[in-house]
């Protein structure tokens, strides 16, 4: 089993930003963003399961979710966000486990923006949090999403504390740092995980 990285920080924090890095370095990427979509696409059981729930409006006129909808809904009454997430973590995490065992690189970035919030990281042996101000969360989505200043604030409450993520980071990406900046600190991270994956891979041979 290759050496996993989990990448965890708050809403707008930075981690794809961060992860696009890894990425154009050849780092294998598995994205729990990415998963938690594909498992709402139009076919999928999942989707039809909410549509039963929150009524048909939670639809767009194509078959596909309506995720802003959705975002209001669920950020704005918690009953209804724990509804979403007993459905859709255990298949999110399911899948994530299959793309984690096929993972053929000595080592596998895993980008979890829920890491804390669901205790997931005994699943990697290394994680980085990417650590922002709130006031810098709030304005980069409100910049990229149209989000509202009280719907950040909603998430960003609904999710874990800078604190709480940082108190089990082994690797700390502080995002007030210019992109440029950013990709000399993920240059020599994948220097130290390319040594610590090689040490585990003799560890566990
Ligand atoms: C609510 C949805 C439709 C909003 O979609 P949208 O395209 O606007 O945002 P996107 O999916 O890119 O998520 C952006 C960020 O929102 C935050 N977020 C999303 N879901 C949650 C959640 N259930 N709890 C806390 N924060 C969340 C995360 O920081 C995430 O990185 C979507 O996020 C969703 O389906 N969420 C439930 C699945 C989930 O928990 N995904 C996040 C972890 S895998
Ligand atoms: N260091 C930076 N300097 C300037 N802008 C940045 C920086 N980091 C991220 N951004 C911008 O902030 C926004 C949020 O960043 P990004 O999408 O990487 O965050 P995220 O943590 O992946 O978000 P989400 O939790 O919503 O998935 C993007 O528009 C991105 O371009």
């Amino acid at each position: 089993m290759a050496y996993i990285v989990a990448l965890t920080g708050g809403i707008a924090s930075g981690k794809s930003t961060v992860a696009d890095l890894f990425a154009a370095r050849q780092i294998e990427i598995i994205d729990a963003d990415l998963i938690a979509r594909e498992v709402v696409e139009p076919g999928q059981p999942a989707l039809a399961t909410m549509r039963d729930y929150f009524g048909r409006h939670i639809l767009l006129d194509n078959g596909q979710l309506d995720r802003k909808q959705l975002r209001e809904i669920i950020f704005s009454d918690p009953k209804h966000k724990q509804w979403l997430n007993n459905l859709l973590h255990p298949l999110i995490q399911q899948r994530t486990q299959q793309k984690i065992t096929q993972c053929s690189g000595q080592w596998c970035l895993w980008v979890v923006p829920l890491l804390v919030e669901n205790q997931l990281q005994h699943l990697a042996q290394r994680v980085i949090v990417v650590d922002s101000e709130e006031e810098k969360q709030i304005e980069r989505v409100y910049k990229r999403d149209s989000i509202s200043r009280s719907q950040a604030l909603a998430i960003i409450h609904s999710q874990a504390t800078r604190q709480q993520r940082l108190a089990i980071a082994d690797d700390i990406i502080d995002n007030n740092l210019s992109k440029s900046a950013l990709a000399e600190k993920v240059s020599q991270l994948i220097l130290t995980y390319n040594q610590l994956a090689s040490e585990y891979k003799g560890r566990n041979l």
